[in-house]
């Protein structure tokens, strides 16, 4: 049966951050992820998920810098959104994941997503492929000595023009070049269906192979809750459910969308329907 985690970055707007633990343990989830923890101390993100009997199951390494003002400069509008692929900034990469494998570490979390960041300007996806390799080479073997896995995201370039790596064959491709058994991808059903559809057939291709560490789900386009929009989550969570019986996958699902009553109070919880089979 799938499992879900819920996204708090994203879902529940209406909450300070330490407080959409509480609600979404009330809500039913069992386990959760988000972008960055790096704004708190391990030890109240700690007391945050024992409170609660929830599982960290993933966060991100900082997608530049690792102090708190480079790391909101890096996701914001213009910011990098991740070093991996850039020449020059290997030394910032490694400072990231290094700490990021102490907050996994610290929170029991077996597994971080590295972002790939944006093509640099006047540089090529073929001309930075060596470097996010390197990269990912090195982070690999750093989270192997802890038992954590690397995942890397192929994102949609509607979202975030020149992101490195936007599809599920090329996130492949990576990890076939890296050969590091603990690399996987980061499957989020949401950018699979924008920049290649035939999400149920990759679902089908891809959960066999062991690389997929992770999946995410949101509707499509609006990236709000997966009952609204083109695709069809009910049909979808069957195929992921039949296919995890035969392949023996295991993953977290987590819901990385933005729910339609944004802030509004109580505007997460009343837009849970779509979880409600799986509580
Ligand atoms: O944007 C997404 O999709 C994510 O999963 C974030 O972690 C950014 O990588
Ligand atoms: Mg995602």
């Amino acid at each position: 049966m799938p499992k879900f985690a819920a996204n708090l970055s994203m879902m529940y707007p209406e909450l300070p951050f330490l407080d959409r633990f509480d609600a979404a343990a009330k809500d039913g989830f069992r386990a959760v992820e988000y972008l960055f923890p790096y704004a708190f101390a391990p030890a109240e993100i700690v007391a945050r998920l024992q409170a609660n009997g929830l599982q960290q199951v993933l966060f991100n390494s900082p997608p530049g810098g690792t102090d708190a003002a480079s790391i909101a400069r890096a996701w914001d509008q213009a910011g990098d959104k991740g070093t991996a692929c850039q020449p020059g900034r290997e030394a910032e990469f490694r400072a990231g994941v290094a700490l990021a494998l102490d907050y996994a570490q610290a929170l029991g979390c077996p597994r971080i997503h590295a972002m790939a960041g944006l093509i640099p300007p006047g540089l090529t996806r073929e001309a930075v492929q060596a470097t996010y390799v390197d990269n990912l080479r090195w982070a690999a073997v750093e989270a192997a000595k802890q038992g954590v896995d690397v995942l890397i995201e192929p994102i949609n370039t509607r979202d975030i023009p020149r992101f490195f790596l936007n599809r599920q064959d090329h996130a492949h491709e990576i990890l076939a070049e890296v050969g590091a058994p603990n690399l996987k991808v980061q499957m989020d059903l949401y950018h699979c269906q924008i920049v290649e559809g035939d999400v149920a057939m990759k679902l089908r291709q891809y959960l066999p192979t062991g690389r997929v560490g992770h999946l995410q789900i949101a509707g499509v386009p609006e990236r709000h809750e997966p009952d609204i929009g083109e695709l069809n989550y009910g049909y979808l969570f069957g195929v992921i459910d039949e296919v995890a019986q035969q392949c023996g996958w295991d993953g977290w699902i987590g819901g990385e969308y933005r729910p339609r009553l944004g802030a509004q109070p109580g505007g997460t919880r009343s837009g849970l329907g779509w979880f409600a089979p799986w509580r």
